[in-house]
């Protein structure tokens, strides 16, 4: 099946710059935790990633997470799956500079570098711009300074009923907490 072009992490016109809300977080913010129990940045979950995202100039977000044994795929590497959701968490950060919701649509990865367990990955992602509700953005994840993998990601700006109405926990009243109180 030939997938439609507007599926592609490659933007297929001129897209309206990223603006920078004016209530997003200092450059240098260290962001909390959108959800304690986050596979990827959540401070309870037992063998999570526990990465950590800080606001950058721009339209930017740096990350940074410490592959252990939890992340393994072959021994003493981590799995493929695990570096996506390192990017996607990086790439979705962006929300806090933009502040509006939004969802992963697509994402699409390189893998360029094995990733051992014990290393630190130090991670960047970019808004590139707007087509409609959808944001085009790109990232890096680098060892020491060497780029080991490359992403380029669609996400879907959504209203924040949509975790209201298909996930847990949230109500109408709780979801806006993100707008008021990040
Ligand atoms: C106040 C804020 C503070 C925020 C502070 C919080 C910070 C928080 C940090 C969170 C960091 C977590 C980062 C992890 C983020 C996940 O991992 S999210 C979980 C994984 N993703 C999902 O579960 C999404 C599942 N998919 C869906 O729910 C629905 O398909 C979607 C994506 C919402 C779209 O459905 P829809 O709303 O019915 O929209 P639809 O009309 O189909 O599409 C709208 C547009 O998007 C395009 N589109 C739809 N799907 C795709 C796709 N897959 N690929 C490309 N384009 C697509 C369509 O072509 C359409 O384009 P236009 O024709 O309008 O130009």
């Amino acid at each position: 099946m030939i997938e439609p072009p507007s599926r592609t992490a490659t933007p297929q016109r001129e897209l309206e710059p990223p603006v920078r809300h004016p209530d997003a977080p200092a450059p240098g913010t260290v962001l909390p935790s959108h959800y304690e129990n986050c596979v990827a940045c959540g401070p309870s979950h037992p063998t999570g990633l526990r990465l950590v995202s800080t606001a950058g100039p721009d339209v930017t977000i740096t990350g940074e997470f410490t592959v252990t044994r939890d992340h393994q795929g072959a021994p003493g590497l981590a799995h493929g799956g695990v570096l996506a959701l390192a990017l996607d968490e990086t790439l979705g950060g962006l929300a806090w500079l933009l502040r509006k919701p939004m969802v992963t649509g697509r994402l699409e990865t390189d893998y360029i570098r094995h990733v051992p367990v014990g290393t630190t990955l130090s991670l960047e992602a970019r808004c590139l711009g707007f087509a409609g509700r959808r944001m085009y953005a790109k990232a890096v994840g680098r060892l020491s300074g060497r780029v080991a993998l490359r992403a380029s990601a669609v996400f879907v700006v959504v209203p924040p009923e949509h975790f209201v109405e298909h996930g847990t926990d949230m109500t109408a009243e709780n979801v806006h907490d993100y707008e008021v109180n990040p």
